[in-house]
């Protein structure tokens, strides 16, 4: 058997797991180690599984470590937990890697990182794990029907407890399920410069398969992975952008026309801005806001890259907007991000009752802000990337409630998006349902003034 050196993958993903651990991004966090490695292909994609897995199965292990060590996780050094957590992951998850290598790989990781005598302990429990798990998964689950959904697929209690009031303990279960798989790649299609399938013969001619989304005239899936993003066909031409089919349905909630004036209030990276200069024909005005100024610099390289010239930014932030007569306001508003819960592995763990309520806040004062800037007849859409109803239905009955002359926005009855949205103009994409990313989105608009 191979010994782990220290380029090696588990190695690697060790090493970026202790740096989430002491709270860099998981996202971040991989990239940054997986750069410095030098590793590619295969091991590549091991080191992402590893990482990603862990973080996101990360109370399911712990509690495998509780029934299984003497102490339990959360009294284990960390660098041990870690260890036995990648160990453990391996067993479970990992069909694809035979037990005795899983096994030994991590002893030899334990002794490579100094764990010296407890090597012995790491050995006893991964092979306990294996013997008790040849009669029934030994995972040890609760009564409440809530906590063991949470222990068995690894989200806090106060998740599961909100998704199964409002989906059923089942749904629930299918939409937990759904967020521990690894998340689709969509493009977006630029169509000022090519037409998606002379994307997708570009791609298919690289050896990379992908299917065009039926609803939605400028999506992409890919079904191989892709590698480097930047080395695929048609990056640096601008034919298209990275992003998920459902975040493209926004723009088209808005509905900007060409020669329009358009204010993206929460605009960085720039997805949902270069997709609105796409629809109005890079004809007319896309202002693209956000509060962070460094940020907004992704908006500027993708407008570049995308080649349109009619977004300009501006650093602002959002709740002091003001001196702008737009004819459509986007609020893609900061949020828990709730519905990417597959994209963000550590998101689950981040967020809480406490930070939620928070972001409602701010979200208010965004969206009031923003409002002011709404031409008379004009059309403001609300949206967000989360499944809380505090930061969506919430915010748009309490924004409704203070400003009684505002109303609901039907979407144009001959609109072919209409089948997405709700007779009162509202949009809400259950991941599990749409395979797509979860999202909420509002049409507002100021009621017709009465005689
Ligand atoms: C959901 S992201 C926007 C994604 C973007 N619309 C897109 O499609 O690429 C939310 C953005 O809100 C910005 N933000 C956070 N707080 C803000 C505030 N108080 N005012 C304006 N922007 C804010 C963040 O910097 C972030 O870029």
């Amino acid at each position: 058997m191979p010994r782990p050196s220290r380029g090696n993958a588990r190695w690697v993903a060790f090493q970026t797991l202790t740096t989430i651990r002491e709270g860099a991004f998981a996202d971040l966090a991989l990239d940054r180690h997986l750069q410095r490695s030098g590793l590619v292909g295969a091991d590549r994609r091991l080191v992402t599984e590893l990482v990603y897995g862990c973080v996101r199965r990360q109370r399911t292990l712990d509690a495998l470590i509780d029934l299984l060590a003497q102490r339990p996780a959360a009294q284990q050094p960390p660098v041990l937990r870690t260890v036995l957590q990648l160990g453990l992951y391996q067993l479970r998850y990992l069909e694809q890697i035979p037990t005795a290598a899983a096994v030994a790989e991590t002893v030899q990781l334990a002794k490579q990182l100094g764990l010296g005598g407890l090597s012995g302990a790491v050995n006893a429990i991964l092979r306990q794990y294996l013997r008790q798990s040849e009669e029934r998964d030994p995972l040890p689950l609760p009564s409440d029907p809530i906590a063991a959904l949470a222990i068995h697929q690894s989200f806090p209690d106060w998740l599961v407890q909100l998704w199964s009031d409002r989906l059923g303990l089942d749904e629930a279960e299918f939409l937990c399920h759904w967020f521990n798989q690894p998340p689709s790649i969509d493009l977006r299609i630029n169509p000022l410069r090519t037409e998606r399938s002379q994307v997708q013969a570009a791609l298919e001619a690289v050896g990379i398969r992908s299917t065009p989304d039926p609803q939605l005239p400028q999506a992409l899936r890919l079904i191989d992975p892709p590698g480097p993003i930047r080395q695929l066909p048609g990056f640096d031409e601008g034919w298209w952008m990275v992003q998920d089919s459902s975040a493209q349905l926004i723009a088209h909630l808005v509905d900007p026309q060409p020669g329009e004036t358009v204010l993206d209030v929460c605009a960085a990276p720039g997805g949902k801005s270069t997709h609105l200069a796409e629809l109005m024909g890079d004809r007319g005005q896309v202002i693209a806001c956000d509060s962070s100024a460094k940020r907004l610099r992704k908006v500027q390289e993708n407008a570049q890259r995308l080649q349109l010239s009619s977004i300009t930014t501006r650093a602002i932030d959002g709740r002091q907007i003001k001196g702008i007569q737009a004819d459509r306001i986007l609020v893609d508003a900061p949020c828990s991000g709730l519905g990417t819960l597959h994209r963000h592995a550590d998101g689950r763990w981040r967020q809480s009752p406490d930070s939620v309520a928070e972001l409602a806040q701010l979200q208010s004062e965004i969206l009031d802000a923003a409002a002011a800037c709404l031409k008379p007849a004009g059309t403001l859409v609300y949206a967000t990337c989360t499944l809380h109803p505090a930061e969506n239905e919430a915010v748009i009955e309490q924004f409704l409630q203070r400003h009684p002359d505002w109303q609901m926005a039907p979407l144009a009855a001959d609109s072919p998006f209409q089948a997405w949205a709700e007779a009162n103009g509202t949009l809400r994409i259950w991941p599990h349902r749409h395979d797509r990313d979860g999202f909420f989105g509002a049409r507002l608009q100021r009621s017709p003034a009465r005689d």
